[in-house]
């Protein structure tokens, strides 16, 4: 009894399950100087970048971050609001809305936490809030809905880097992926639907995923196919015939091939070829960021209408809606339910003459 403090690793106000929510990461600032550190560390990292590190270093330093931080700094500078920018203020409010559903339902006995896989808050200054309030669990829940080694493989890669400094571990579940859950297509569908509730329907509805190198997929990352599986299972939600609805890739870097069909191609052949209205939706961004706002609702509007399309929608990601934090605490529930009763619950019950 002495040593229920120390031994015990209960999910109660004193030792909280601590939740750590992940996402990619952003700038601190629209700036050169900013986008450049980011892409830096970004670029550096080998799950995102395969080539061999000598030569992608010369490339990198030589060229690209000489490059593309100006560009990539307009780009920011477009979407940037006076809170920052949208990828760190939506991750913010998922942190607060996920912590407070959380309470709801286990009243103190969970500590959410946000890290940013590049950049801040970091990774390590989440995980070391959640060491200050004295977690024995820890559940890691990358916002990245279909699995890719870039992402997810990168993430888990940086959570146990900086665990790797932790003399007293926590017991440790990493969530995979949420590709196929039923509330997360249920969420996808009721915010199309919406969407369409105002707008009308278009004759198309383009799902567009950020696209990794054709090479990761051939060598066997699940992402393709996981994108795939999300889009069948939300078309078939809408009652969608198969002739009304593409799956895309956007965002793509460099010269080498990468997971087609392309975003951008395929607004520009529908446009050509006389369809005139598309919406597009971005199922694999759990928060809207640079990627949605400047890449899908800006520049692929515009390729769209200049190629003759006229009605062009582009329907916001899940955010902190709510059907996507009650899916999200769901999420958290389930992936922490097989987790033994704590010896502190144990022992309380002995204290009171129970057992
Ligand atoms: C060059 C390789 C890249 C791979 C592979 C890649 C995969 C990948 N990325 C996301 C999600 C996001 N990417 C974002 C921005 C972004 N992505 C890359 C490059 C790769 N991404 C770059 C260089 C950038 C920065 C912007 C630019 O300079 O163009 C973002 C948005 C970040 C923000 O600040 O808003 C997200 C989100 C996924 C899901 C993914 C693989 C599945
Ligand atoms: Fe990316
Ligand atoms: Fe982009």
């Amino acid at each position: 009894m002495k040593f229920q403090n120390v031994i015990g690793f209960a999910h109660d106000s004193a030792h909280p399950l601590g939740v750590l929510l992940i996402n990619l990461g952003t700038p601190d600032a629209p700036t050169k100087t900013a986008v450049r550190r980011y892409l830096a560390e970004f670029l550096a990292d080998p799950r995102v970048i395969e080539a061999p590190r000598s030569l992608w270093w010369l490339i990198l330093h030589g060229f690209i971050l000489r490059v593309r931080p100006a560009r990539s700094a307009k780009a920011y500078q477009s979407v940037w609001t006076e809170e920052g920018s949208p990828l760190l203020t939506i991750s913010r409010q998922q942190a607060t809305a996920l912590q407070e559903r959380l309470d709801n339902r286990l009243a103190g006995a969970v500590q959410v936490e946000l890290g940013m896989r590049y950049g801040n808050p970091s990774i390590v200054s989440a995980l070391e809030r959640l060491r200050d309030a004295s977690i024995r669990r820890l559940l890691v829940l990358p916002l990245y809905p279909q699995y890719s080694g870039t992402t997810t493989g990168s993430t888990f890669d940086a959570v146990t880097r900086a665990l790797a400094n932790w003399r007293w571990l926590p017991e440790v579940r990493f969530v995979n992926q949420y590709h196929d859950e039923p509330a997360y297509i249920r969420a996808l569908i009721e915010r199309i639907r919406a969407y369409w509730a105002e707008q009308g329907e278009p004759q198309r509805l383009m799902f567009s995923f950020h696209g990794i190198p054709k090479d990761y997929f051939l060598n066997g990352d699940p992402y393709h196919c996981q994108c795939h599986k999300t889009a069948r299972l939300v078309s078939e939600g809408l009652g969608l015939p198969r002739d009304r609805w593409q799956l895309t890739f956007q965002s793509r870097v460099g010269n080498m091939e990468w997971l087609k069909p392309y975003t951008d191609e395929t607004l520009k052949e529908w446009a050509a070829s006389g369809i005139e209205s598309v919406h597009v939706v971005c199922p694999g961004f759990a928060a809207d960021c640079l990627e949605t706002i400047e890449e899908i609702g800006e520049e692929n509007r515009r390729y769209f209408l200049e190629a003759g399309g006229r009605h062009y929608g582009y329907i916001p990601c899940l955010n902190d809606t709510p059907a996507h934090m009650e899916m999200l605490a769901d999420l958290v529930q389930r992936h922490t339910l097989g987790w033994p009763e704590s010896p502190v619950a144990i022992t309380r019950v002995a204290a009171d003459g129970v057992a």
